[in-house]
């Protein structure tokens, strides 16, 4: 697609703790038009004012007509649940809407019908559209690679008390990251649970923990642990704000392309052409 500025925006989750972040984002954006807000048929908010709650309407009021919207937009940005996300990715093939998506919680069988949508739409895909998480996933790369071997690898998020999936899905691409970067699948190599009589920690594994509670926005940490000395790489939001803004450069990125399945290395010029492990033993 060849979108050209005022971008037409649609954002799904509407009043949502992101739809209402993007919608503020939207709003300030010099290139950017709200186009359509969406929630879900039953959602309370239907028939609001998408902007009410800035004190400033945006002149679009929240529906649930799927179809209706697109017909109105280049791009959809969704921020939902799986379930949501798929059916918005089904109509945004019908339409050829490039989409965003933030949603985290997939299934593999739902991964692999974004992947197949990607053949005829642009999407940009990511569980964290921060600069700084994907900039702390570079620096995971690094260190996963130097620190192969002899170090135990322990991954810790902390997150909200509504939050409904777990871990989160910027721990899993942690942990994704650190199993490419040292040759392996984190399939392979994952520890989502322990209680009781465990054993040993298994060499190699790459265990997880969770924590929720309270408005935390999003905290991740990464735990290299040596003998005699332990790495830890922490990233901590503070606020909502970065997502949106990522998402925004995401449609900016996305006016350019046709279709394909991109993340947001690509987005922010950060894919390299390092050699794998398995090359650069
Ligand atoms: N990639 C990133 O950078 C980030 C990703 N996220 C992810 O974004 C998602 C949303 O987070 P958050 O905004 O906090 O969640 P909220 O629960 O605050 O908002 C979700 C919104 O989506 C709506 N929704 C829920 N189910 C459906 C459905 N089946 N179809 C259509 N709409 C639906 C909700 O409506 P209702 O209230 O009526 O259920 C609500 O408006 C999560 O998966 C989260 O992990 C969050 C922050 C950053
Ligand atoms: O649900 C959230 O809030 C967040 N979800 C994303 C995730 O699952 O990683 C991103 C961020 O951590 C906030």
């Amino acid at each position: 697609m060849t979108a050209q500025p005022p971008y037409r925006v649609a954002i799904a989750g509407a009043s949502g703790r992101m739809g209402r972040m993007l919608i503020e984002a939207v709003q300030a954006a010099d290139d950017c038009v709200l186009s359509a807000a969406l929630d879900r048929p039953d959602s309370p908010a239907l028939g609001q004012d998408a902007a009410a709650f800035l004190g400033q309407p945006a002149g679009v009021a929240i529906g649930a007509d799927l179809d209706a919207a697109l017909a109105v937009s280049d791009f959809l940005i969704d921020f939902t649940r799986p379930e949501g996300t798929m059916a918005h990715l089904a109509a945004c093939r019908r339409h050829g809407t490039a989409l965003v998506i933030g949603t985290t919680g997939f299934d593999d069988a739902q991964k692999a019908e974004i992947a197949a949508a990607a053949r005829d739409i642009p999407i940009v895909m990511a569980p964290n559209m921060s600069v700084g998480v994907n900039v702390t996933l570079k620096l995971l790369e690094m260190a996963a690679r130097a620190l192969a071997v002899g170090y135990d690898i322990e991954i810790v998020e902390a997150h909200h008390r509504h939050k409904v999936d777990a871990p989160s899905g910027t721990a899993l691409k942690m942990g994704e990251v650190i199993a490419a970067a040292q040759g392996r699948d984190l399939k392979d190599c994952a520890v989502y649970e322990r209680v009781g009589h465990t054993g040993e920690r298994p060499a190699g594994a790459i265990g997880f923990a969770t924590v929720r509670g309270g408005d935390v926005v999003g905290d991740h940490t990464v735990m290299f642990l040596g003998s005699g000395e332990r790495i830890e790489i922490t990233h901590k939001s503070s606020s909502r704000a970065t997502y949106a803004q990522g998402s925004l450069r995401a449609v900016r990125f996305l006016a350019t392309q046709s279709r394909g399945l991109f993340d947001m290395f690509d987005v922010l010029g950060l894919k390299t052409n390092e050699r794998s492990f398995s090359e650069n033993p």
